[in-house]
C-alpha cells in the first residue's frame, strides 16, 4: 500500500472523521488531515486502519466548492485520481481527488449486496443488535457508570453522574479523608472518556501515590495510564513525549524540578488536567506557590480541572479561595465577598428548605426571579450564592457505615533530659535534639512501642511520626533490636521502594507487623486492612491528624480502629494531646473544621505549649465551646449546603437501580456469547456468570480485543467482580466488549444478507428490503455533538409498494422467518432483482431521510437548550460580576451556531441490507 501526498482515504475505525487526506510521509509513519472534524492524525503505515477512497464511474462525487456530478471518466496520474463528469444540467466538470468534500458519505452496504457479497442472518443480526445495542448506550443515562469494578455507593456515583456529563467539568472533590475521591475520580473520567467528552488527561499526584494510582485505574476501571518521569522524557526525542499518550500520570515533583517539563506539558493539548491532594496548591496574593502557577497555566489551556483533596482549607482559605478561582473564575472573584457569602450560608440553606417544602421563601438573592418554579431556583441559588457546581464535599456524617475510632492513651513518664530542657517546645519531637540514632535505646516511647506491638501480635499496626530521620531510626530499632517485622516509608526512598514496603506491610501471610511512615504514609494511601495506628508524635496542624487517622478509617475498613497515643506526661507533648483530645475530640470522632480551629487558637496553643500553661484549662474549654458552635454551623450552614449539592440520594438511588437492572439482565452474556461465536472465539462455562474465553483457531479477526492468547476468564457479575480481581468484569463498557462491538461495524461484517420468506396473502417473488441506517454527522470533537444526536438507527423495511413496513414486522420476528439460501440462489436472486433493489432502497433512503429530519430537529433543541443555558448562566453571571470575560460568551455563541449549522448537515449512513424474497 503506497501513500501519496493529496490522497484521500477514509478512516474505517472512525467513520466520524469524514475524508481525510495525506499530508505527511515520515519515518514509516502517515499524517492524515481530516478538514470535517479539523483534526491531524498520525499512523503507522503498515497497519494504520484506512481505506482508500476510489469513486468509480456513475459514482456520484462532490467537492468542497459545492459542485456535485456523476462520474464518466477516473484518471489516475503519479498516485493521484482525477474524476470527469456531467451534472444534472448537463455542464461537464473536471476534479482532482484533493477537491473532495470532506463531508463524504460512503454507500458501501448496497455496493457490495449488487456485487453479490453477503453474510448470513446471524451476521446480519449481530450488526443490526450491535447498531442498536450502541445507540442504547450512548443515550443511557448512566453512560460510563456501567463499568467500574467498584461498590456502587450513592454519593460517588451521584458525583460521577453529576461531574461526568458536564462539558468540561472544573471542580473541587472534596469529600472528608477516606471517601473515596480517587475513584470518583476515576468514575469521572471514564465516564467523560466513554461519552467522548475527554480523549487526553493528565494527572498529577504526589510521587509517593503515583503506583497506587496506576493501579486503582487500571485494576478498577481498565484505564491504562502511561506513567511519565524524568527518565520516559529524556528517552524521548523530536516530538512532544506528552502528545504521544491519551493518559498520562506524572508526579507535581517532576514538574517543580524541570522548566523543561513544564514546557512541554504546557505545549500538549489536554481535555482534563486532575490534581490529587490539591491542598498542596498554595497561594497567597504576593507569593504564589510554583505548583499553583504551573496548574494556573495548565488550567488555562485545558478545558476540565478536577481538584481532590479532604482538607480544602488545610494551608488557609486564602489558598481554598484560589483554588476556586483556578475552576471558575467568573464566580470566584473577590475573597471578601466570598468570605461575606461563606457567612451568610445558613441564611440561603434556610431559603432552600422553603422551597423544598413548597413553601414562598421569605427572601430571596439579589437577581433571582421569584416567579420561577422551586426546581429552576434552587440551582441557582446554590451556583451563585454557594460554591454551588464547583464543590462537592460529602461527609462521614452523611455516608453511614464508618466503624468506630477509640483511642488508646498512653501517658508515658519523661526522661530526665526533658524535665530539664530549656525550651519546652523540645519535648514535641525531643529526638530532633539528639545526634545520631542512639535515642532510640533511651526513648521510654520506644520501649512503650515495643510492648504494646509484641502484645498485640498478630494484628496490624500502622506507625506514623511526622520526620524521616525519626522513621528510619525506629524501623531500624523494631527490626534489628526489637525483632518485630517491620518495613519504613518515607521520603528519602524511591517509589519502587515504597511500594515495595507497602506491599510487605499489606501482605497477610508472610508481611510486616508493622510500617514506619514519615509524614508522607498520611497522605492518599489505603492502609485499611489495619486496625492498629501509632501516632508516635502529633503535628499541630488537625487536618494533618485526620489525615495520618484517615489512612485506616476509610471506605473498605472492616473492624474498629484503634488510635494508640504515647505522651510525656507533663510536657508539651501532654498539652497538644489534650488540645486535640478535650477541645476537638479529633481522636474519637472526625473534625472537618480543623483548619478554622487551629487558625483561631494557634496563638494561645503556641503559648502553652511552649510553658505558658496558666491559662491552658480556659483555653481548653474555649477550644470545646468553639468546636462545637462550628460543628453545628457547619451542619446547618455550609455543610448543609454542599451536601445538598453533593449528594441527591434520590437521584442516585435511581442510578444505581439502572445500573442493577442492567447487570441483572442477561442481555450482555447473550449478545457477548454470539458475537463471539460469530468472530471465533471459544468460551466455555465457568460457573455462574463467569465464562473463561480462548481466541479459537479460526477467528474472523487476527486479535481479538483484550483477550490474550492464553485466555481470560470474565465474569458479568459485579458481586464475583469485587472478590475475584483475577476475572475481568465484563460489562458494556469493558474494553473487550466496547472495542468489539466497534471492530463489528468497522468491517463489512453482516452488512448485507438474502433470505427467502413465505407470508400469506403475499404473492411469491416479492420483495422486502430490511435496511438499518444511523446518522452520521462529522464534526470538530471540542463541539461534543454527540452530547445530542447519537447513532440513532433507523430501521426500515419497505415492500414492493414502497411502504414501510417496520413496525408491523419488528426486526427479531422477521429473523424468525426468515430462511436462509445458499451461494448460488443468492447470485441467481440478486440477478434478477437488481433494479427492483435500487427502487426499494431509494424508497428506503427517502423514508429514513423523512425521520432524519425529526432527529436533526430533536438534536437542534437538545443543542440549543444546553448551550442557552450556559449562555444564559454567564450572561446572568456578568451582571454581577463585570470579570466574567465577553470573548468566554462569544465562544458559547460560537460553539452553538457551529453545532446547529453541522447538525443540519448530518447524513445517513447505511449500516446493512438485508434482501427477502417471498415464496
Ligand atoms: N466504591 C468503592 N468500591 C470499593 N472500594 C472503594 C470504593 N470507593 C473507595 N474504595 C476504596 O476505599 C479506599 C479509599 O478510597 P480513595 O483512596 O479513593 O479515598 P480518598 O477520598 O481519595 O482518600 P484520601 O482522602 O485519603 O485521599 C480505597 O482503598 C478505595 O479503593
Amino acid at each position: 500500500m503506497e501513500y501519496i501526498i493529496g490522497q484521500r482515504w477514509v478512516s474505517h475505525a472512525d467513520m466520524q472523521l469524514g475524508l481525510g487526506i495525506v499530508v505527511g510521509l515520515e519515518d514509516r509513519r502517515v499524517t492524515l488531515s481530516f478538514p470535517a472534524v479539523g483534526e491531524e492524525r498520525t499512523y503507522a503505515a503498515h497497519n494504520a486502519p484506512l481505506t482508500r477512497l476510489r469513486f468509480k464511474k456513475e459514482d456520484t462525487v462532490e467537492t468542497a466548492d459545492g459542485r456535485r456530478f456523476e462520474v464518466t471518466d477516473v484518471i489516475e496520474k503519479a498516485g493521484l485520481l482525477a474524476y470527469a463528469g456531467v451534472d444534472e444540467q448537463g455542464n461537464e466538470h473536471r476534479a482532482s481527488e484533493v477537491e473532495l468534500d470532506a463531508f463524504v458519505q460512503l454507500t458501501t452496504p448496497q455496493q457490495r449486496l449488487l456485487n453479490g457479497h453477503f453474510d448470513g442472518h446471524a451476521e446480519f443480526a449481530l450488526r443490526v443488535a450491535t447498531c442498536m445495542q450502541l445507540d442504547r448506550l450512548q443515550r443511557g443515562e448512566v453512560r460510563g457508570l456501567l463499568g467500574s469494578r467498584t461498590s456502587l455507593l450513592p454519593h460517588q456515583v451521584y458525583i460521577a453522574s453529576e461531574v461526568g456529563q458536564r462539558h468540561a467539568p472544573r471542580v473541587l472533590l472534596a469529600d472528608e479523608v477516606g471517601l473515596g475521591k480517587t475513584i470518583e475520580a476515576g468514575m469521572i473520567i471514564h465516564r467523560q472518556l466513554l461519552t467522548g467528552r475527554s480523549e487526553r488527561v493528565l494527572v498529577l499526584v504526589p510521587a509517593p501515590l503515583l503506583h497506587q494510582w496506576l493501579v486503582e485505574m487500571l485494576r478498577r476501571f481498565s484505564l491504562h495510564f502511561a506513567l511519565f518521569d524524568e527518565e520516559r522524557l529524556q528517552q524521548h526525542e523530536g516530538d512532544n513525549p506528552f502528545e504521544t499518550e491519551q493518559l498520562v500520570l506524572a508526579s507535581t515533583a517532576l514538574f517543580r524540578r524541570s522548566p523543561a517539563a513544564r514546557a512541554l506539558a504546557l505545549a500538549a493539548d489536554w481535555d482534563l488536567v486532575v490534581v490529587d491532594e490539591a491542598h498542596h496548591l498554595q497561594w497567597s496574593e504576593d507569593a504564589p506557590g510554583e505548583d499553583y502557577q504551573f496548574v494556573d497555566n495548565l488550567s488555562r489551556h485545558a478545558a476540565g480541572l478536577l481538584l481532590l483533596t479532604a482538607t480544602p482549607e488545610q494551608v488557609g482559605q486564602e489558598s481554598h479561595f484560589a483554588r476556586l478561582q483556578l475552576l471558575d473564575p467568573a464566580r470566584f472573584r473577590d475573597i471578601q465577598q466570598f468570605r461575606q457569602q461563606e457567612a451568610e450560608y445558613r441564611r440561603w440553606s434556610h431559603v432552600i428548605e422553603q422551597l423544598e417544602a413548597g413553601e414562598t421563601p421569605t427572601e430571596l438573592p439579589e437577581g433571582l426571579d421569584p416567579d420561577l418554579p422551586a426546581e429552576d431556583l434552587i440551582p441557582r441559588i446554590l451556583d451563585r450564592h454557594g460554591t454551588g457546581r464547583v464543590l462537592f464535599r460529602n461527609t462521614r456524617a452523611s455516608v453511614a457505615g464508618f466503624p468506630e475510632r477509640r483511642l488508646a492513651a498512653a501517658p508515658i513518664a519523661p526522661p530526665l533530659t526533658l524535665q530539664t530542657a530549656q525550651d519546652p517546645l523540645q519535648a514535641l519531637y525531643p529526638e530532633r535534639y539528639e545526634s545520631g540514632d542512639d535515642w532510640v535505646q533511651t526513648d521510654p516511647r520506644v520501649a512503650w512501642l515495643t510492648s504494646t506491638l509484641k502484645a498485640m501480635r498478630p494484628a496490624k499496626a500502622l506507625i506514623i511520626c511526622s520526620g524521616a530521620e525519626t522513621a528510619i531510626a525506629l524501623e531500624h530499632y523494631l527490626h534489628l533490636r526489637a525483632g518485630i517485622r517491620s518495613a519504613a516509608f518515607h521520603e528519602g526512598l524511591s517509589i519502587i521502594e515504597r511500594d515495595r514496603a507497602a506491599a510487605y506491610f499489606a501482605d497477610t501471610e508472610n508481611g510486616a507487623q508493622t510500617l514506619v511512615c514519615s509524614e508522607i504514609g498520611s497522605e492518599g494511601r489505603n492502609f485499611q486492612f489495619s486496625q492498629h495506628l501509632v501516632l508516635f508524635d502529633l503535628p499541630l496542624n488537625p487536618d494533618l491528624l485526620e489525615q495520618r487517622i484517615g489512612r485506616l478509617d476509610r471506605i473498605g475498613q472492616r473492624g474498629d480502629i484503634t488510635i494508640h497515643v504515647p505522651y510525656f506526661e507533663g510536657t508539651a507533648q501532654e498539652t497538644l494531646f489534650r488540645w486535640l483530645h478535650e477541645g476537638l475530640d479529633i481522636f474519637r470522632n472526625s473534625c472537618s473544621a480543623g483548619q478554622m480551629i487551629y487558625s483561631r487558637f494557634s496563638e494561645p496553643l503556641l503559648n502553652a505549649l511552649g510553658g505558658d500553661n496558666a491559662d491552658f484549662e480556659a483555653l481548653l474549654s474555649e477550644t470545646r465551646g468553639f468546636t462545637n458552635i462550628t460543628k453545628q454551623e457547619l451542619r446547618e450552614g455550609r455543610d448543609r449546603l454542599l451536601e445538598r449539592n453533593s449528594c441527591h440520594r434520590d437521584e442516585a438511588e435511581r442510578l444505581i437501580r439502572e445500573i442493577e437492572a442492567s447487570e441483572a439482565s442477561t442481555a450482555l452474556e447473550t449478545y457477548f456469547t454470539g458475537l463471539c461465536d460469530i468472530v471465533g472465539v471459544e468460551h466455555e462455562h465457568h460457573s455462574a456468570h463467569c465464562l473463561v474465553l480462548r481466541p479459537g483457531e479460526h477467528m474472523l479477526m487476527p486479535e481479538f480485543p483484550h483477550l490474550p492468547e492464553e485466555g481470560r476468564t470474565v465474569t458479568f457479575d459485579r458481586g464475583i467482580a469485587l472478590a475475584r480481581e483475577d476475572m475481568a468484569f465484563l460489562t458494556w463498557e469493558h474494553p473487550m466488549v466496547s472495542e468489539s462491538m466497534e471492530a463489528i461495524l468497522a468491517t463489512e461484517l453482516g452488512n448485507t444478507a438474502i433470505g427467502t420468506i413465505a407470508l400469506k396473502g403475499v404473492a411469491p417473488g416479492s420483495l422486502l428490503l430490511e435496511s438499518l441506517f444511523t446518522v452520521s454527522c462529522p464534526a470538530p470533537r471540542q463541539l461534543q455533538l454527540q452530547r445530542f444526536l447519537s447513532l440513532s438507527p433507523l430501521r426500515i423495511l419497505v415492500d414492493n409498494k414502497g411502504r414501510d413496513l417496520s413496525g408491523l414486522m419488528p426486526h427479531d420476528k422477521l429473523s424468525e422467518l426468515v430462511t436462509r439460501v445458499n451461494r448460488s440462489t443468492g447470485l441467481a436472486i440478486i440477478k434478477q432483482v437488481r433494479g427492483q433493489v435500487e427502487e426499494h432502497l431509494n424508497a428506503a433512503t427517502g423514508i429514513a431521510g423523512k425521520q432524519l429530519r425529526a432527529v436533526i430537529g430533536g438534536a437542534r433543541d437538545a443543542a440549543d437548550n444546553t448551550l442557552g443555558g450556559e449562555i444564559e448562566r454567564l450572561e446572568a453571571l456578568q451582571r454581577i460580576n463585570p470579570q466574567v470575560r465577553q470573548d468566554e460568551i462569544d465562544h458559547l455563541r460560537w460553539q452553538r451556531e457551529e453545532s446547529l449549522r453541522l447538525i443540519d448537515r448530518a447524513s445517513l449512513q447505511l449500516q446493512a441490507v438485508r434482501l427477502i424474497v417471498t415464496r
